[in-house]
């Protein structure tokens, strides 16, 4: 699945060298419009579909929940591979005795439930009051699909740190550790508060404007479609599509693309994902806030994250990866994943927020 690892080409490993962090280097192809520097790197091209192995179509059908391949294990087996978060708190606390928790929360499927309209994607004010507490003892940050500006519209806390684009928009503190980074730059917050800035994509703005464009074109006959700009990535929403005409919707976006190498598409829950060619994803995301926020000793910090989608995946793999943290998966059916724990749905995570912060109240009298 996830062919844009780091992982694919042994020239990553000296990047430090060349003074670029090593999850900024595009994948290299003739045409590239890219600085030398990135053109002499050989790296590993993936195809048009990077996560999967089957026709679109197919991928489309299996990243629709009503028809969510269920793993053949039962409910029960599956229980017992990701146990749920809730059921396991003691377990998770105790774990956590003597560390930091940093977390990291998905929006979409995670702090709101999945409705027809994007547009109408609001989190209840009971979940807002969870994340606001959660935060006052947590370094907290959301990690989303989204823009960056459409996620805080709709979280609306000052209090946490925001990724938007799948962590291609960061917008963190000011840390020594940005020092280096050509992508980093100084900015203020709504507060007025001075943070960092992290794009790694900015390059890629007028094509992801270019594409966005010429996907409201194609799709402008298709009942039901939506297409919504995510900045540094371009969402095209089959949901309220006809499953007959779903071919329509992935053949369009799928010609379109072959005139666009250095985009990319990926797979949400009955959303196609239009991205840069760039070996960047939330678990980088994960990883340079935790760096920013100075959380990077292993053993004294525990990250958690918590999210529905296989986005989220690539963050629950690099907290598995060493044992750093839990990922924890939303979802109400057998799933397989990279996550340690599960939880059924947003009301269980505000549940799980809301014990947190219990757990946390009683451990500081
Ligand atoms: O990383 P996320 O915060 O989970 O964002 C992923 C996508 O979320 C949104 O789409 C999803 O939620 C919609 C509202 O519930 C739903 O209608 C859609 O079918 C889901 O795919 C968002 O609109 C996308 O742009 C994000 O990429």
């Amino acid at each position: 699945m996830d062919l844009n690892s780091g992982s694919t080409s042994p020239v990553l490993t000296d990047n430090t060298r060349l003074g670029i962090h090593s999850g900024l280097l595009p994948y290299s192809h003739s045409g590239s419009a890219f600085s030398p520097l990135f053109l002499t790197i050989p790296r590993k091209r993936p195809g048009l579909l990077d996560d999967v192995k089957s026709s679109l179509l197919d991928t489309m059908i299996s990243s629709s929940p009503t028809h969510n391949k269920l793993l053949k294990e039962s409910n029960n087996d599956w229980m017992c591979k990701y146990p749920s978060a809730l059921a396991s708190f003691e377990q998770i606390a105790k774990s956590a005795n003597g560390k930091r928790i940093a977390l990291f929360l998905d929006y979409d499927g995670t702090l709101s439930p999945i409705v027809d309209n994007p547009d109408c994607a609001f989190m209840s004010n009971a979940m807002r009051v969870a994340v606001r507490n959660v935060a006052k003892y947590f370094p907290t940050a959301i990690i989303s699909g989204r823009s960056r500006d459409k996620v805080f519209e709709f979280v609306g806390l000052t209090e946490l740190y925001y990724a938007g684009s799948h962590g291609m928009d960061i917008m963190g503190p000011v840390s020594p550790s940005h020092g280096d980074s050509t992508n980093c730059i100084k900015s203020v917050d709504k507060n007025g508060k001075e943070v960092s800035l992290f794009q790694p994509a900015s390059k890629f703005l007028p094509l992801i404007d270019e594409v966005h464009k010429s996907l409201l074109e194609i799709t402008k006959d298709i009942v039901g479609a939506k297409v919504e700009n995510n900045k540094f990535c371009v969402s095209v929403h089959y949901r309220n599509v006809d499953q007959k005409s779903w071919s329509i919707v992935g053949d369009a976006v799928e010609e379109l693309l072959k005139g666009y190498p250095r985009l990319r598409l990926t797979h949400g829950r009955m959303v196609l994902e239009v991205r840069p060619v760039l070996d960047w994803h939330k678990g980088k995301a994960v990883e340079f806030l935790l760096k920013s926020l100075g959380l990077t000793n292993c053993d004294d910090v525990l990250p958690i994250y918590i999210g529905d989608d296989r986005t989220d995946e690539d963050a629950f793999k690099v907290l598995r990866v060493g044992n750093r943290g839990y990922g924890i998966l939303v979802s109400p059916m057998p799933k397989e994943s990279n996550a340690f724990y599960s939880l059924r749905d947003p009301s269980e995570v505000m549940e799980f927020l809301n014990a947190l912060v219990m757990w946390k109240k009683k451990s500081v009298v």
